[in-house]
């Protein structure tokens, strides 16, 4: 099935995002109110319950059918010199992914979380996006129903997670096209390149920039453009989980970078998402202020796959079940004001 059948389609769901339950947000806040613990003492948890309330549209969201979904794709512009590992490693790790043997098959686990492996045409990497646009419009549009097509009727939450040797590199130049500033404010080490290798990333990333200077500015032309096949399916995953009201986790500073060409059309497309963690790549930082996100999370990760916003779902659980599992004053017969 087809969710993006151009990219119209695509602009136009972006232009009309549903918006979180405001009865089930206030009762939600009702039933934090009530609980046997002074207001407002559990912070973030408190609020995070009553975002889920309101994208799930229930005073007591549940977390029942959560999952991850890992998308996969492999980018032109490696033969530049971009990674600490060859492009090769992509399809590795998706083999690895299938085999259980990858960070994310344990965090999943750990998580609660049904894991989905989307590998999106490894074997046809996107073109070099310093000399053309990395996909054309059918590409562009099959990826991102392909993330779309994850969001499976019943979720009650996504986690986005990615895998794409050079990534990183596509990731700065979504960026600095998004939200401008030099390519080298958005460039990091990625896998861990040395400061050769960064100066080559930033070379890349000015020359795809000027390549596509008098392209249009919008969403689907700067995704189809400088993204590649895995970035463009999390947007798609991400706007079909708006129009679903699925609550999502993005993880890194990929997955996030993702997002950024939607934000500068339509800011309020990151209030279903919580950013699960902030990545030790310099950039997530800074994105995450772009976004207006509280990352969850910090704990120096920078592995991709969805890794940092499965281990953010401990928090996540936290909150619900101190929401749905503590006393009210009532039930407890607990005075909550002396
Ligand atoms: O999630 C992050 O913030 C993150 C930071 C650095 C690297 N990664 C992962 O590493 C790959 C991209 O790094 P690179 O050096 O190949 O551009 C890709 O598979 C990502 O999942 C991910
Ligand atoms: C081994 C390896 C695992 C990864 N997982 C996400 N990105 C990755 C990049 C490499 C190189």
């Amino acid at each position: 099935m087809s969710w993006f059948t151009s990219s119209a389609a695509f602009e136009a769901a972006l232009g009309h995002l549903p918006m979180a339950d405001a009865d089930a947000i206030a009762a939600a806040g009702a039933r934090q109110a009530s609980l046997t613990k002074p207001a407002g003492s559990l912070g973030r948890l408190e609020e995070i319950a009553v975002f889920l309330a309101g994208w799930q549209g229930t005073p007591q969201p549940v977390i029942e059918q959560g999952r991850a979904a890992i998308f996969a794709g492999n980018h032109g512009f490696v033969v530049h010199g971009v990674s600490a590992f060859p492009a090769s490693v992509t399809a590795a790790m998706v083999g690895n992914f299938s085999a259980g043997g990858a960070a994310i098959n344990a965090l999943a686990t750990a998580a609660g979380l049904d894991l989905e492996v989307v590998a999106l045409d490894l074997d046809r990497p996107t073109a070099d996006f310093t000399i053309a646009p990395a996909m054309d419009e059918a590409e562009c549009l099959s990826a991102l129903s392909a993330g779309a097509a994850v969001v499976k009727p019943g979720l009650d939450l996504l986690v986005v997670g990615e895998m794409g040797i050079g990534n990183s590199t596509a990731a700065a130049a979504l960026c600095a096209r998004s939200y401008g500033g030099t390519p080298a404010q958005w460039v990091g080490p990625g896998t861990g390149v040395d400061a050769e290798g960064i100066a080559r990333k930033v070379a890349v990333v000015e020359r795809a920039l000027a390549f596509h200077d008098a392209a249009p500015r919008t969403p689907f032309e700067t995704l189809r453009r400088l993204g590649g096949r895995e970035i463009a399916a999390i947007a798609g995953a991400v706007l079909e989980a708006r129009r679903q009201r699925v609550p999502v986790v993005l993880d890194g500073f990929i997955s996030c970078s993702a997002i950024a060409p939607l934000a500068i059309a339509a800011p309020a497309i990151t209030d279903h998402c919580l950013a699960g963690h902030c990545s030790a790549e310099p950039g997530h930082i800074r994105l995450l202020g772009h976004l207006d996100l509280d990352p969850l999370l910090s704990l120096g990760m920078r592995l991709g796959e969805g890794s940092g916003a499965a281990v953010a779902m401990s928090v996540i659980r936290a909150a619900l079940a101190t929401h749905n599992g503590m006393a009210t004053f009532a039930e407890a017969g607990v005075a909550d004001s002396l």
